[in-house]
């Protein structure tokens, strides 16, 4: 019997092999585990987008949107502490040269070796870690041996210049997260908005920084997007609205068809909150390599806008006018990365059902849920001469939804084929569709389910309003 197992080799193969996601700069041999999102990537993804900005924009009576710059002024990153602070503990192999982060290296030999450490790495101090490692006899992951230099910080920002002269007072950074954007834009927003606290705001972005160890497919890459919303609220209430975001953002994974068996919610221990965070919760996912942060939700007091104050000499408070003051908000954040997400949802859908055991017949079947799937359905004309009711069919439903077309193979190759990227529903034309000299076109065609693999029978003239109620959510 075929190996059913759920592996990354798996999801990545198929990935490439039908178009979700390439190697970049394949032809020159790629750069350091950056990726492209193909054909079928770029609809996955941008769905994920837009389901999230769907709820967290749209329909929230909360929150507004912004698109800020990717380069900023210098002095952003100073203020939120960026240029300072940003950094990994990195650890050089003596034998080998190669660099980890402490942490990763840590956390990883605890996970194999089933060593519960009693509390998270990010509570442990650089002394610490070096002692764990040390203490362990911790060994490199890349060749074995254990002979490792101290740990030291390693800056993550990505440095460049702005203009034609290369020099400190041209250096800019790549922004490291979306939310600055936010913060420094705090009163430009709610003056032309006129928002009263509580409100949000919402940005999606790239966001750079220079990983020590890159992996995990597009788990940790050193380009990559994130969706951030900066909730601002009346000091005091923000632990309300902590667990208000958190449930939120929980609902809107399970809502998108995630398992929640896949997800855990894992609290910050008082050691391991930033100094000034109150409460932190990171959503964790269960990939085929281990579980890994998909969502961040953090309050964050006043630090920021505290910070920006400090630093611009612009006054960031709020005026509450109903208790005639001044004041700075409370912020909550919940930080999520949109390629993250979106290879929890592949992992998550990936599935290889055994539809016949006996003959072996295993089908791939990605499950995502219809509002993310790439294509919402394909049209199948069960014969060529079929092609011109097919493609007239398809023209009609493009204009409101992704639709792909296959004639080649049988029909159920073509199934098999969409089944494998995820398309909830195929549609085949038939010569009942059309008619014949001898029988009346019942201009109906049937639409098998992926899931399921049912199939109904729906006029043409339905069709549209049938998959708009399958795909809402
Ligand atoms: N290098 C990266 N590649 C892809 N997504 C990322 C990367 N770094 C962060 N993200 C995404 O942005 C979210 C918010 O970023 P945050 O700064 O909280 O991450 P982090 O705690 O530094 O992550 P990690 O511990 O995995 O490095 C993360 O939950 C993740 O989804």
């Amino acid at each position: 019997m075929k190996n059913t197992e759920k592996t990354m080799e798996k999801i990545v193969n198929l990935c490439k092999g039908r178009g979700f996601i390439f190697s970049g700069s394949e032809i020159y041999g790629g750069l350091a585990n950056t990726w492209d999102y193909g054909p079928l990537g770029v609809e996955l993804k941008n769905n994920v987008k837009k389901a999230w900005w769907k709820k967290f924009v749209q329909e929230n009576p909360y929150n507004v949107g912004l698109d800020a710059a990717i380069l900023m002024n210098p002095q952003v990153w100073v203020a939120s502490g960026h240029v300072g602070g940003f950094s990994d503990p990195l650890m050089d192999c003596k034998e080998c040269k190669e660099r980890f982060r402490a942490d990763k290296v840590i956390e990883d030999w605890c996970q194999e070796n089933s060593f519960d450490l009693g509390h998270s790495v990010d509570a442990m101090s650089q002394a610490q870690m070096k002692e764990f490692v040390e203490e362990h006899n911790i060994p490199c992951p890349s060749c074995g041996k254990h002979n490792w230099t101290d740990i030291r910080q390693f800056n993550l920002m990505f440095k460049t210049f702005q203009g034609v002269t290369e020099d400190a007072k041209n250096t800019v950074y790549l922004r490291p997260e979306t939310a600055q954007g936010i913060f420094v834009n705090f009163q430009n927003v709610q003056r032309t908005t006129r928002r009263k606290l509580p409100f949000g705001v919402c940005q999606v972005g790239k966001s750079f920084r220079n990983e020590i160890t890159p992996g995990n497919f597009t788990f940790r890459t050193r380009e990559f997007e994130q969706m951030e919303l900066e909730f601002f609220c009346t000091p005091g209430t923000e632990l309300e609205w902590f667990a208000y975001w958190k449930d939120f953002c929980h609902q809107w994974l399970l809502n998108l068809g995630m398992r929640d068996e896949n997800l855990r919610l894992r609290d910050h221990d008082p050691e391991e909150l930033s100094h000034y965070s109150n409460a932190t919760t990171d959503f964790e996912f269960v990939f085929p390599f281990g579980w890994g942060e998909l969502w961040g939700v953090a309050s964050r007091t006043n630090f920021d806008l505290t910070a920006h104050q400090n630093t611009s000499g612009k006054d960031m408070t709020y005026f509450d006018q109903e208790k005639n003051e001044h004041y700075i908000p409370y912020v909550v954040e919940p930080s999520l990365g949109a390629d993250r997400v979106t290879l929890a949802f592949l992992v998550d859908a990936y599935d290889e059902e055994v539809v016949d055991a006996e003959k072996n017949d295993v089908r791939t079947v990605l499950r995502l849920h219809p509002a993310l799937a790439p294509f919402k359905c394909a049209v199948l004309p069960l014969s060529k001469k079929l092609a011109d009711k097919g493609r007239e069919i398809q023209a009609e439903l493009s204009k409101y939804f992704m639709v792909d077309y296959d004639d080649a193979g049988s029909i159920g190759k073509r199934y098999r084929r969409q089944d494998e990227i995820g398309t909830p529903y195929c549609i085949t034309v038939d010569f009942q569709t059309v008619g014949s000299d001898t029988d009346e076109a019942d201009n109906a065609v049937t639409i098998r389910d992926r899931d399921t693999m049912e199939q109904v029978r729906v006029p043409i003239s339905e069709l549209k309003g049938w998959l708009e109620e399958k795909l809402a959510y």
